[in-house]
């Protein structure tokens, strides 16, 4: 049998392998907080997950049980196959971290900070060099590997970070929103970096993040809301369940387009500042209709619900809103005191 990277059968059928991520029934409460309330799910093997939910919602709290930082009041979780409370040292062989600040040491170079990983994590000795090497490369480091991190831009620490939590071939890299405060360009490069780990790894991440459009490339989401999950599916069905397309089309007769379209296409029309709005399934297949009706077209658009929607529909807040909230990520200090409760 060949192994990959990561140590995982290349030819083992997924669906034969556990759930990258099993969670069943998970509470937390701390004092008084019931910060998750029987929160159930399942990530696939090689899936990009996505985590999402507004302030207080339980992600972080989710998040620190599948590290193993707290423990839960009651439930279990899985994570690589292994029990987060029984099997606390194989989930944390198993899995990658990358928070939302950096956690490297400035005064050291890119390599000295990943040998220094290694060293934690108990690397053979003669694995690290050429890991290293395929890390740096996977992130467009490698001419830079002596360089003190001092001198590295943002995106390039977060590339590295990247690197890092990917040294030791985990299994499940989780990225708590990986990409706050970088510019577009670096964001950009970076979800190319992940893109291709994707590619060339076997690796299942599980992402919370603010922005859409990183929302948009998850396999499927989960919403969280007051511990609880409000929806788990693709993006495309969650914002097909919130709501219809919206087809609004200028003509040169409204009134009698209205009427037109009523009456031969059997829908419900609105008006909205000189515009008629009509909402169907699927305002693509749609659109040609109304050109066969013979009217005089002068514009027509077509949107569609966007995952902010879903967002507002399940939690009642807008996606936007966290991004005022981001700060340090409590993950961060959890990790550096290397402890849990
Ligand atoms: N150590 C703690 N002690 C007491 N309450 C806590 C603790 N950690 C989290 N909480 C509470 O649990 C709830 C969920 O918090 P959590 O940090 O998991 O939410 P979150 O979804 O990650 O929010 P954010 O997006 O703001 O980070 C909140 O009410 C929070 O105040």
């Amino acid at each position: 049998m060949t192994l990959t990277a990561l140590g995982t059968p290349s030819g083992e059928a997924a669906a034969d392998r556990p759930p990258a991520v099993e969670v069943t029934g998970l509470v937390k409460t701390f004092d008084e907080v019931e910060a998750v309330r029987g929160i159930d799910l399942s990530v696939r093997g090689g899936e990009l997950f996505g985590f999402l939910g507004p302030n207080g919602a339980g992600k972080s709290t989710t998040i620190k049980i599948l590290c193993t930082l707290l423990r839960p009041t009651a439930g279990t979780a899985r994570v690589a196959g292994f029990d987060v409370v029984r099997d606390r040292t194989e989930v944390r062989r198993h899995i990658g971290l990358v928070f939302q600040e950096t956690t490297l040491d400035d005064h050291l170079t890119a390599e000295q900070n990943l040998r220094f990983h290694a060293d934690i994590y108990g690397m053979p000795r003669a694995e690290v060099r050429p890991r290293i090497d395929v890390v740096l490369e996977m992130v467009g480091l490698t001419d830079r590997r002596a360089s003190l991190v001092r001198t590295f831009s943002g995106g390039m620490k977060r590339r590295l970070e990247i690197a890092r939590g990917l040294l030791h071939s985990p299994r499940v890299l989780f990225l708590d929103e990986p990409t706050i405060g970088l510019d577009p360009e670096s964001r950009a490069s970076l979800w190319r970096y992940v893109d291709r780990l994707r590619a060339e790894e076997d690796i299942t991440v599980f992402l919370t993040t603010h922005y859409m459009d990183e929302a948009e490339r998850c396999d499927r989401i989960a919403i969280v809301d007051a511990g609880r999950i409000g929806a788990l599916d693709t993006p495309s069905a969650l914002k097909a369940s919130v709501g219809h397309d919206r087809v609004r089309v200028v003509t040169t007769d409204d009134d009698a387009a209205e009427a037109l379209v009523r009456e031969r296409l059997g829908v419900e029309t609105e008006r909205e500042g000189g515009a008629l709005v009509v909402l169907t399934p699927d305002g693509e297949q749609f659109v040609p209709r109304l050109f066969e009706l013979g009217l005089t077209v002068r514009s027509v658009s077509v949107s569609r619900p966007t995952l902010d929607d879903v967002f507002l529909a399940y939690t009642g807040a807008r996606m936007a809103d966290r991004q005022a909230a981001a700060g340090r990520s409590p993950m961060v200090a959890a990790m550096s005191r290397g402890g849990r409760r």
